[in-house]
């Protein structure tokens, strides 16, 4: 295949672009809330970190609707997050989860929330729904967006119904492959299933299903360190439930959020993501619930005149 034509360098007014600044017109409503799906039993640190991102990148509200397990955790950290059901702009499901069942009650919610035109954004243990999603053909249904990194990529791509003739077949051959060709593999996928796709790594790559390519400059190597692609997924849905806010605002119902509009949002996440890297590790390891923390001065920094 060949290579999708790249767009050009990712800038700090791009990022900029994809904050939704509150006016005295808005309310938490208004801004946004942020459903999450996130965390269970085996790990709820990941509900945590993915909470503590999404309040930190700036969001109206997080209803975080995920394990029992999780949720005290989540909210003996952060009380302003709710438990409660009840409308959302964005959800996130996955990070932190074991493989979800594409029949039982959190696959079923996201589906809802697609037919809904809402957006949604799967992450690890939910990456596997996209290959399934009901709404993949329906105009009024909510965009989705998926977060793999090269490994968990490579197991979606292997172990497609209908096998792709450009990857390796064992999944570590497919790993190392898609590590050197990002964009080629994000494009499969985006293309197979319909959704944007953020490949992270040392270079993330954001493809959208009709091949559109932004790739984002190099972030600091010491974000290889546990439940930073937790922070990831809280930071871009964040920006995603922002996204879909002013969408709301302006155009209503029946138009979903465009997959242009999705990837901004998951590019300008990434960025703030490598930018608040840079403030939380000043050169030496970083722990992912500082980078979490980092997130609200990047955010105001982003925002300075000339920045
Ligand atoms: N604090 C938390 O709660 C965290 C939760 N996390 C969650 O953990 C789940 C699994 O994520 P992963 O990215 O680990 O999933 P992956 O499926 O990418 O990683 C597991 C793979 O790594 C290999 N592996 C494990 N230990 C290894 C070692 N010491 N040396 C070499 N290879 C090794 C395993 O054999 C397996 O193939 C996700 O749901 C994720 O969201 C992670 O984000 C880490 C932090
Ligand atoms: N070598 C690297 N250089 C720069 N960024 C990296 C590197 N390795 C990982 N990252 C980033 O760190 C995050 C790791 O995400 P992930 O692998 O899902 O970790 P976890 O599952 O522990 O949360 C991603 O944002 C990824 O882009």
């Amino acid at each position: 295949m060949s290579t999708p034509p790249p767009l050009p360098d990712w800038t700090i007014a791009d990022t900029r672009r994809a904050i939704r600044v509150p006016t005295a017109r808005d309310d938490k409503y208004r801004r946004g809330v942020l459903g999450i799906r996130t965390g269970s039993a085996l790990y709820p640190g990941a509900a945590v970190l993915s909470v503590e991102a999404a309040l930190h990148t700036g969001v109206g509200m997080v209803r975080y609707l995920g394990s029992s397990e999780a949720a005290g955790y989540v909210l003996a950290r952060r009380p302003e997050a709710v438990t409660a059901p009840g409308r959302i702009q964005a959800l996130l499901l996955g990070s932190g989860m074991a493989s979800v069942d594409p029949d039982g009650e959190d696959a079923r919610a996201f589906a809802s929330a697609l037919a809904a035109g809402i957006p949604g954004v799967l992450d690890a243990g939910a990456l596997h729904l996209v290959t399934t999603l009901p709404t993949a053909n329906v105009p009024s249904a909510g965009p989705v967006l998926i977060t793999p990194h090269a490994g968990e990529l490579a197991r979606l791509l292997t172990e497609a119904h209908e096998p792709f003739p450009a990857i390796p077949e064992s999944p570590d051959a497919a790993r190392a492959w898609i590590e050197d060709h990002p964009a080629q593999a994000g494009t499969l996928a985006a293309e197979r299933w319909g959704a944007t796709v953020l490949v992270k790594g040392a270079h993330t790559v954001i493809v959208t299903p009709h091949g559109a390519v932004t790739r984002l400059p190099p972030a600091t190597a010491w974000l290889a360190t546990a439940g930073t692609g937790d922070v990831l997924a809280g930071v871009i849905a964040a920006l995603v439930a922002g996204a879909e806010a002013t969408r709301s605002e302006d155009s209503g119902r029946g138009t979903p959020l465009t997959h242009d509009a999705l990837a901004h949002a998951a590019a300008a996440g990434a960025h703030l993501h490598a930018l608040a890297a840079e403030r939380a590790s000043a050169g030496g390891p970083l722990l992912a619930l500082d980078l979490a923390r980092a997130l609200a001065p990047t955010v105001a920094r982003v925002l300075e005149p000339g920045a």
